[in-house]
């Protein structure tokens, strides 16, 4: 009940079309009755006239109610599926908001294939229904009382009989409906399998070939096919089923009536114009418990849809602005980190007790073991995660008390793994300040150092660089990022250096462009290289998830502990 309020609560900004549509698809069910009634007047009291005047004009007069009618019907048909894309785009426009809210650990655990099918599938057959449910299903009982109401009209007992076999039909379609609505989620369930298969398999179809395991992935994907397959011809069964009932339900009552009501007009209690009536209604009639069959068929796909469509829009984002955040004024960069604890999950501690005071300006290098914990702690400062204990300040001001956009916003992240957009240089450069001019990206480009490289490309800042940027190397890509961060131009920038060998020309372009962009801001670097480490103020090392030895370069090798067994 809470569920249909809150699916309900969707139509409300189009009650103007809900109305158009429900209205013009009751008038057009109304019409449905009105012409066997006609047939029956023209049959019984027009023919016998003899009047061919009369007859033209009942016949245009028909033709007229068949023209408004088709009419009505274009218009349940149009605005009506208008209502449902408009709730369904409303939908899919608060989902897309909200996915992108979510926290990473939320993100941590999910599966980009269910994601998409949730935002695409799931909420097309929410839109179906959303059109189709309420116009449906009220229709459908209207008409069919109505019907049965005439058929009671023209001749009762004919109409008893009729209404004899009706349970058995309705019994029927309840039954195979539950059937339904089983084979759907399980529909629902194959088609994200296999959605997750098609995004990792084709997302990591260079890891796949490169492997030589085409075959593996295809007998991977022939299983989840085989599966998807097995489940759909498991509801064709049904609707197989299904619709031979309800045509074989159809001629039989019709067979029943056309027999028992050629009896009675031999009786002389019926008239050849009810008699006919009368087998046009059947048609009627029958017609609204197909559509009530259509609703239960489809239904429950919208309605699992909904329901997982609400389920995401439950899922509070973990980590979101409290009620009373400020927006974080224009930050030095003093970064503290006090008895700082994390963990990804409750049984695995990843970092313990870290105190550490970063004043404004300085450059840090992390190093230590693989594994230490150097991302997750820098991790913790734009608040990707939250620390499980202990308080992180910026400016002496806890990162919980700013607005998040507001912090995000003053922090500059070049990653290890740089992910490029689909588009060109431009564009995805600009991403660091959406709105910077041509002029403004192109010189973050030179100060990236990937002023030359433009210059030699014929389409220049417009070159397409590829899904994810394939189409540029590793260096051209950390030098992306680096233009982004020089246009973003943040007080506060955290390096992941690339672990991956660069050669060293290009290493000392890079080296060269990210010590230009380190100064004048606070710097954090996870350190790979020995260059990078020389340039810092000050060496952290990590090891276990703590701090094990801080200091600048030549006292940390004249302590002779972990980091001088490192540098050697
Ligand atoms: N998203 C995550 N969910 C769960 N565990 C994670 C996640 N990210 C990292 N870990 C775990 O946390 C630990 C610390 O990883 P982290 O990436 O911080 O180490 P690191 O010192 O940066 O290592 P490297 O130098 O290899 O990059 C590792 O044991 C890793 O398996």
């Amino acid at each position: 009940m809470a569920m249909l309020r809150a699916f309900f609560a969707y139509y409300r900004p189009w009650m103007g079309l809900f109305w158009l549509d429900f209205g013009c698809a009751v008038v057009s069910g109304l019409l449905e009755l009105a012409f066997p009634l006609a047939i029956t007047g023209f049959i019984d009291h027009l023919l016998p006239q003899g009047n061919w005047t009369l007859t033209v004009a009942a016949a245009v007069g028909l033709l007229l109610l068949y023209l408004v009618n088709s009419g009505l019907m274009a218009v349940v048909v149009y605005w009506g599926h208008k209502l449902g894309i408009n709730i369904e785009t409303e939908m899919r426009a608060r989902a897309f908001d909200h996915l992108t809210r979510l926290s990473w650990r939320w993100y941590d655990r999910a599966r980009t294939g269910k994601l998409v099918a949730r935002v695409t599938r799931d909420l097309e057959e929410i839109g179906e229904v959303a059109h189709h449910g309420p116009e449906d299903a009220i229709i459908a009982v209207m008409t069919f009382i109505g019907a049965f109401a005439l058929m009671f009209l023209i001749h009762p007992q004919l109409a008893y009989i009729v209404a004899l076999i009706v349970p058995a039909m309705l019994a029927l379609i309840v039954i195979y409906g539950g059937k339904m609505t089983q084979t759907w989620r399980a529909i629902y369930a194959r088609v994200g399998d296999f959605n997750v298969r098609l995004e990792e398999a084709l997302g990591g179809v260079r890891v796949v070939q490169a492997f030589g395991n085409e075959h593996h992935e295809s007998a991977l994907f022939a299983s989840d096919n085989r599966n998807y397959r097995a489940t759909k011809l498991e509801a064709y069964k049904i609707m197989a089923t299904v619709s031979a009932l309800q045509y074989m339900g159809l001629r039989l009552v019709q067979v029943v009536v056309m027999v028992v009501g050629a009896w009675f007009v031999l009786q002389g209690s019926l008239t050849t114009g009810g008699f006919v009536g009368f087998l046009v209604l059947v048609g009627v009639f029958y017609r609204p418990l197909e559509k009530i069959a259509a609703v239960i068929e489809t239904y429950p796909r919208g309605i699992a849809g909904f329901r997982r469509y609400q389920e995401l829009l439950a899922t509070e984002p973990e980590i979101a602005d409290a009620p009373d955040a400020i927006p974080a004024p224009a930050l030095r960069g003093d970064i503290r980190f006090q008895g700082v604890s994390f963990a990804y999950d409750a049984t695995r501690p990843i970092l313990q007790g870290i105190d550490l005071d970063i004043r404004a300006g300085e450059t840090v290098a992390f190093v230590g073991p693989s594994g230490a914990g150097k991302t997750t702690l820098l991790a913790l400062l734009p608040r990707f995660y939250d620390p499980t204990a202990g308080r992180i300040t910026v400016d002496g001001i806890a990162l919980d008390r700013m607005q998040l956009n507001s912090l995000r916003r003053q922090i500059g992240l070049v990653s290890q793994d740089v992910f490029l957009f689909g588009g060109t240089l431009r564009e995805n450069i600009a991403y660091g300040r959406l709105g910077a001019t041509d002029a403004e990206i192109m010189q973050a480009a030179r100060q990236a150092q990937l002023g030359p490289m433009i210059e030699t490309l014929p389409e220049g800042l417009d070159t397409i660089v590829g899904e994810r940027g394939v189409m540029l190397s590793g260096g051209q890509k950390q030098r992306v990022a680096i233009a982004r961060a020089f246009l973003k131009n943040p007080p506060i920038l955290i390096l992941d250096e690339a672990t991956s060998a660069l050669d060293s020309q290009t290493e000392r372009e890079i080296q060269a462009a990210l010590d230009a962009l380190a100064v004048g801001r606070t710097t954090l670097v996870i350190a790979h290289r020995l260059g990078t480490i020389r340039h810092a103020d000050r060496i952290v090392v990590m090891a276990g998830g703590r701090i094990v030895e801080t200091g600048p370069h030549e006292g940390l090798i004249a302590q002779g502990g972990v980091y001088a067994g490192l540098a050697r």
